[in-house]
């Protein structure tokens, strides 16, 4: 096997802005002031929903949009003032998947994975032997005369991968790659991004409007929302303390935490007059993730506790649970700062009469 190897570049958004002009000559400010360090050979999520900026600000890294104000550099290289030769040798180095595959339908597997090294103008001598590798690196070996739409989604995707990685890129772009993959599907092309990433060491940007995405391979994540960062810092750390509404409400999303409909309907914002319960949201992390703690409120202090809804996952290696739970308003307050005390998160979310 010919020596496949990279290394990361860092991607740093020095204070960016984006103004498009719309037909009529309206003007969106889809980015604003989006200042983000991303590390080399780090694996960066980036969360929003639909028309918060991730395509604006993912296609700036590879120089397919430019930023009104401010400036994007991929490994020290100011990609946003970059032109001919210079723009075309930082984009050498930046590799990129889409959610649609993007492959062309009259050329195999191989021929599309080809295609980026005949276009560098590599001797057609050396691109046998290097296809043959990314075809290998990607587990496709079997398919390489196989055209796309003789294939499932997933092993598209591994022929966008290996297209991707086939210039040797120092950063790999993803636009939503698993968007359009079942759940299974999903969790094999993150797998592989993963390898890719321990082995090669580069780089990677995605773009995600899911979580489970983000805490599925992301050591890092920034969420996006109206255009600006409201919240950015290691995955662990922003799913076991969110700061910012819209990455709670991005975080209920994931399986396990969110509140059964029957309380939902019932939430009130403000305590019942008398009686009723406190519904709150406990995190536990790091060591206190699997610490008995509810057990001890009602061992201990005789709080009674409605367990509602709950998961313990992982990042990583590290685990961590959300539970939402009930109890009375009267003991609710003692009942938080005795599991503050022991290390746990705790957040309101209302109360139900
Ligand atoms: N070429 C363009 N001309 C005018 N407005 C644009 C253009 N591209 C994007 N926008 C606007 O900029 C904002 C951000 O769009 P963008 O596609 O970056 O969001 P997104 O978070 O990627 O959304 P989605 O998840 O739906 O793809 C939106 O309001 C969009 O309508």
């Amino acid at each position: 096997m010919t020596d496949i190897t990279t290394e990361g570049a860092s991607i740093a958004f020095d204070k960016v802005g984006k103004a498009f002009t719309k037909a009529g000559g309206a003007t969106v400010n889809a980015l604003e002031g989006i200042s983000l360090d991303v590390a080399p050979g780090s694996i960066t999520g980036i969360i929003g929903r639909s028309g918060a900026g991730k395509s604006t600000l993912l296609r700036m890294v590879n120089g397919l949009e430019r930023p009104t104000t401010g400036n994007v550099l991929v490994g020290g290289e100011d990609v946003s003032t970059a032109k001919g030769g210079k723009l075309r040798a930082i984009r050498r180095d930046v590799g990129m998947i889409f959610q649609h595959f993007n492959l062309l339908s009259s050329r195999t597997v191989a021929g599309n994975i080809a295609l980026p090294l005949e276009v560098a103008g590599m001797p057609s001598a050396q691109i046998k032997p290097r296809v043959a590798d990314l075809i290998d690196r990607v587990g496709l070996s079997a398919q390489a005369g196989r055209y796309p739409a003789e294939l499932s989604g997933g092993q598209k995707q591994r022929i966008g991968i290996a297209r991707a990685l086939a210039t040797g890129p120092k950063v790999l772009l993803s636009d939503e790659a698993t968007s359009a993959l079942d759940p299974e599907t999903t969790q094999t092309v993150l797998s592989l991004l993963k390898d890719i990433n321990r082995d090669l060491g580069l780089t990677i940007l995605l773009i995600t409007h899911e979580m489970a995405v983000v805490r599925d391979i992301a050591s890092h994540v920034a969420v996006i929302d109206a255009g600006q960062i409201v919240e950015h810092g290691a995955t662990y750390d922003i799913f076991t303390a969110p700061q910012h509404a819209t990455t709670r409400s991005f975080l209920s999303g994931v399986t396990g935490v969110t509140l059964p409909a029957f309380v939902k309907e019932r939430l009130t914002q403000t305590a019942p007059a008398t009686g009723g319960e406190e519904v709150i949201r406990v995190t536990f992390a790091g060591a206190h993730a699997t610490d008995p703690m509810l057990a001890r409120l009602t061992q201990d202090m005789g709080i009674p506790v409605n367990i509602l809804a709950g998961a313990v996952e992982e990042i990583g290696t590290r685990p961590f649970g959300n539970l939402l739970v009930s109890l009375p308003v009267a003991q609710a307050a003692q009942a938080r700062a005795f599991l503050e005390q022991h290390g746990l998160l705790t957040e309101v979310l209302g109360y139900v009469g």
